[in-house]
């Protein structure tokens, strides 16, 4: 099998330690706590439910392993100004290079052009780009269930909290999401795509909800296209949403939100 998945956290690997010899960890760690800028990631998304509407996150991503070039006209300056003006509770911004053709930058930009809190979306395997995330002046770092051992999450967990970041953990199956679970974070995202096989399926997040106790906020992530995918959702009790595709392909990003999420 092509594993992508093994793929991309081998370039981590290298890239990690290519900015370690740029920059020590001890530096890095300076600038991310001397940052007093943070955001609630968590809390803007349970502010709009609290609303009655939906906590979407909105996506800046030009390009994907699975999609290639998605968006060519790219601009997340545009971008985010487009989502913050149409409703979103949060930016998730691509940061890595190599195959999803994101950049540092694109975080810093996207989020001096708006008020919305930041999620910074990469692979994380190590605690360096936890730090780094929040220099960058991400509110909230992604955990990917399936790329790290269970003392990773915590031990990146409690780092991200201690930097006063919130954190998303990502799970696809039954057995990730039981070890998300025993992380103290509220915020639990269902990808519905498989990140070795690239399927995607609605199914996943339906099947893994019965799981999911109280008190834990279920963000559905990938593939949610199309008005009936937000009903249905929304129908199981799904309040929070990880949208990219379905608007980096429309020519207004921000006027695709507020149709897929608030049609009038
Ligand atoms: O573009 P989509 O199908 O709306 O998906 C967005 C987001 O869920 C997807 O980009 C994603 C979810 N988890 C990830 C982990 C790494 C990279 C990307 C992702």
């Amino acid at each position: 099998m092509n594993d992508i998945l093994a793929n991309i956290l081998e370039t981590k690997r290298t890239e990690v330690k290519t900015a370690r010899q740029m920059r020590s960890e001890s530096d890095l760690l300076r600038e991310a706590k001397s940052r007093k800028d943070l955001r609630g990631f968590a809390r803007a998304i349970e502010d709009k439910i609290a609303q009655g509407k939906p906590g979407v996150i909105a996506e800046i991503k030009k390009a994907s392993p699975s999609k290639g070039v998605i968006r060519e006209n790219f601009n997340p300056v545009e971008i985010a100004t487009s989502y913050a003006a149409h409703g979103a509770a949060c930016l998730s911004v691509l940061t890595d290079v190599q195959f999803f053709q994101g950049s540092y930058d694109y975080l810093r930009q996207a989020r001096a052009a708006c008020t919305l809190p930041v999620l910074r979306k990469d692979f994380m395997i190590d605690p360096y780009q936890i730090i780094h995330a929040r220099a960058l002046g991400a509110d909230c770092v992604l955990l990917i269930v399936a790329a790290l051992s269970p003392q990773q999450l915590r031990e990146f967990e409690s780092l991200a909290t201690e930097l006063g970041m919130d954190v998303l953990v990502e799970v696809h199956d039954r057995a990730e999401l039981d070890l998300a679970l025993d992380l103290h974070t509220t915020l639990v995202g269902i990808n519905n795509r498989n990140l070795r096989s690239f399927e995607t399926s609605l199914q996943t997040t339906l099947d893994l909800l019965p799981h999911i106790p109280e008190g834990k906020r279920v963000i559905t992530e990938s593939g949610i296209l199309a008005p009936e995918d937000v009903k249905l959702m929304r129908d199981h009790g799904v309040h929070a949403f990880l949208v990219g595709e379905a608007f980096m392909r429309a020519e207004e990003p921000g006027a695709a939100l507020q149709q897929l999420f608030f049609p009038s």
